[in-house]
């Protein structure tokens, strides 16, 4: 069975369709790659698969559940979990803190959010920055921040929201062996990235994204083969 179904999903601003009649499906374990130019409705997406935002029209289903209206709280507490793109960590928390109020989404003793935010700063290896305050932590530390404090949240669904936007190549090749490990762990991952290799790199499938409306779909080799994605990322005189 799919974990995710996006059918027919619109967004309308105004007069502007940030999204626009979109559909496609997601196995679960697989890893999907949502790109498209700057302003194509990637963020807009995330933000009504996670409930932030209810679709003007189409339906979002999680293991065959309806999400359409459902709170961002109840979204996370049914096993999907997304990173923002601005990374705001609680500033004046430590990054033990700020992981273990992902956790706290799951139990409601603080000794199992303290042992499972232990077990999740391990994963992304900021285990040594446990007891540093979060608004200190360079850009590199605070993506993996971010991704420690969703993955304690124990999501089956994981949305990933360019989290190597603004890494050097070193901080970026991290993050994807990063991805690639909680891939290992079963988790089902979309991933927003604007690095072309990165993404051709990680992902099972691409979904392409162009002035709201999805223009391909297919596996990496596809996509980089596909005229139209070509066109809409050069102009078609290239
Ligand atoms: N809350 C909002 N109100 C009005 N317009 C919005 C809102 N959110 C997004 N938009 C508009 O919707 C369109 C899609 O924006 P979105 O942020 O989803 O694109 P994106 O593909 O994520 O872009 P980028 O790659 O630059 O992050 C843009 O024209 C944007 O200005």
């Amino acid at each position: 069975m799919a974990i995710l179904e996006i059918k027919h999903v619109s967004k309308f601003f105004g007069g502007l369709a940030a999204n626009s009649d979109v559909s496609f499906t997601m196995a679960e374990g697989m890893i999907m790659g949502l790109i498209g130019p700057n302003g194509a409705g990637k963020t807009t997406l995330f933000n009504c698969i996670t409930g932030y935002y209810p679709p003007s029209r189409g339906e979002v289903l999680f293991k065959g559940r309806k999400m359409n209206g459902l709170q961002p709280d109840k979204v996370c507490k049914l096993g999907m979990a997304r990173t923002w793109q601005k990374v705001r960590p609680l500033a004046k928390m430590t990054v033990l803190d700020n992981v273990m109020v992902g956790a706290l989404c799951r139990t409601n003793s603080l000794k199992a959010a303290r042992e499972i935010a232990q077990e999740q700063l391990q994963v992304v290896r900021l285990k040594q920055k446990a007891g540093f305050l979060a608004g200190g932590l360079p850009i590199g530390e605070r993506k993996k921040l971010e991704v420690a404090r969703v993955l304690a949240t124990k999501p089956e669904l994981l949305l990933l929201d360019e989290v190597m936007g603004g890494l050097n190549p070193a901080e970026s090749e991290e993050i994807i062996q990063l991805i690639l490990d909680i891939k290992r762990q079963g988790i089902t991952q979309m991933v927003i990235e604007h690095d072309m290799k990165a993404i051709m790199r990680i992902s099972d499938r691409i979904v392409v994204l162009n002035s709201g409306e999805k223009l391909a779909e297919g596996s990496p080799e596809e996509i980089v083969n596909n005229q139209a994605v070509v066109d809409a990322y050069l102009g078609s005189e290239h």
